[in-house]
């Protein structure tokens, strides 16, 4: 993964390849048993798929891919000779990605599994040669098929899943500052054409061979009215067997308090974010000493409604904790 611009949906075109034609071919040697028509089949055009690659974690690679087109289908010819089939275009995205038609918007397909293909512009069918149409009647025949015609649209790829796990806390409360300790790779999120906010994410690596991805949600708890269409637009992608973290300071004078304001802040927000599990990581849990830490447990585990734990980005105390409570959550 590099760094870069996130991309979360792109457009493009794509056409598949048209049919060859089939031949017409009339084989005229005079001793030949094999005389008479004997024009090939046209070769079938090439298919645009789309194929899920679960390496991929956003669709940056498409950024500047506008036009799409497989291969033709090449034309039959003599001596029943069938034309080459048009190279298909595969298209790789990642898991989660949503493809529309741009122009009705309706989702074609979704694309949730590594390997998975789908075509999403077939490519026309080459045409018989003139050889099928031999008959009793006509032993001759100067009639052979066209191949189909190409199929083209106008697509759009949306990535649905953004983030698996969204960090939920007030300006402050360490969220960049845990994604930077958390996280492989930080791609970069920008280009977003309502809104200057970025969103950050980041991809988790867990126990070597597993990732998810870990986002703060811009502009939920700011309120600006840009914000709150930027949020809006990453909380509709966010699957439900996501989990919200709420992270809030160690020092904030009523732990409990402001999980319910930044609860609250969610629920008039969009109310389904409440269907999402949740846990709390106290942040900045070094600023404590151990008696004050045993105090505020004693606190916690009473007052708190949801599983919590301590975390420090700095001294980098309960990440790996923080790291397996959340993949139990999602799995
Ligand atoms: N002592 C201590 N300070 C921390 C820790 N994590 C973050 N901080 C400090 O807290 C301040 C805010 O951290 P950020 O990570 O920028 O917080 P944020 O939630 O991303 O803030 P916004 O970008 O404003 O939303 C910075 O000064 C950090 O150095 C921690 O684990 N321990």
């Amino acid at each position: 993964m590099t760094e870069g611009n996130f991309v979360d949906y792109v457009k493009m075109h794509v056409s598949s390849g048209k049919g060859g034609k089939g031949s017409a071919h009339l084989n005229r040697e005079k001793y030949n048993a094999k005389g008479g028509p004997d024009g090939g089949d046209g070769g079938r055009g090439g298919h645009v798929i789309i194929k899920g690659n679960e390496n991929l974690w956003t669709l940056l690679h498409l950024k500047f891919q506008r036009h799409i087109r497989a291969g033709h289908g090449g034309d039959g010819s003599s001596n029943r000779s069938t034309g080459s089939d048009g190279e298909d275009y595969i298209i790789e995205v990642p898991l989660g990605t949503v493809i529309r038609d741009t122009e009705t918007n309706d989702i074609l397909f979704e694309i949730t599994e590594q390997g998975e293909e789908k075509i999403v512009a077939e490519g026309g069918k080459g045409g018989l040669g003139n050889w099928h149409f031999k008959s009793s009647t006509n032993q001759t025949p100067r009639y052979a098929q066209p191949g189909i015609p190409l199929e083209e649209k106008d697509i759009t790829l949306e990535l649905k899943v953004l983030a698996d796990v969204g960090l939920v806390g007030f300006p402050n409360a360490g969220k960049s500052t845990l994604l930077s300790v958390m996280t492989a790779a930080k791609p970069k999120i920008a280009d977003y054409e309502f809104t200057t906010l970025k969103p950050n994410l980041g991809i988790v690596k867990y126990r070597d061979y597993q990732t998810f991805v870990m986002a703060d949600i811009p502009g939920i708890i700011e309120g600006a009215a840009e914000g709150k269409g930027l949020g809006y637009y990453f909380l509709r992608h966010i699957e439900r067997n996501s989990v919200l973290l709420f992270l809030i300071p160690a020092d904030a004078p009523d732990i409990n308090k402001q999980y319910e304001i930044l609860l609250d802040e969610l629920r008039r927000y969009n109310p389904e974010m409440l269907d999402k599990d949740r846990m709390i990581a106290v942040s900045k849990c070094d600023m404590l000493d151990d008696e004050l830490k045993a105090e505020l447990k004693q606190e916690l585990d009473q007052t708190l409604p949801i599983p919590y734990l301590f975390i420090s980005s700095v001294a980098q105390q309960g990440i790996t904790t923080l790291k397996d409570k959340l993949w139990d959550m999602l799995n």
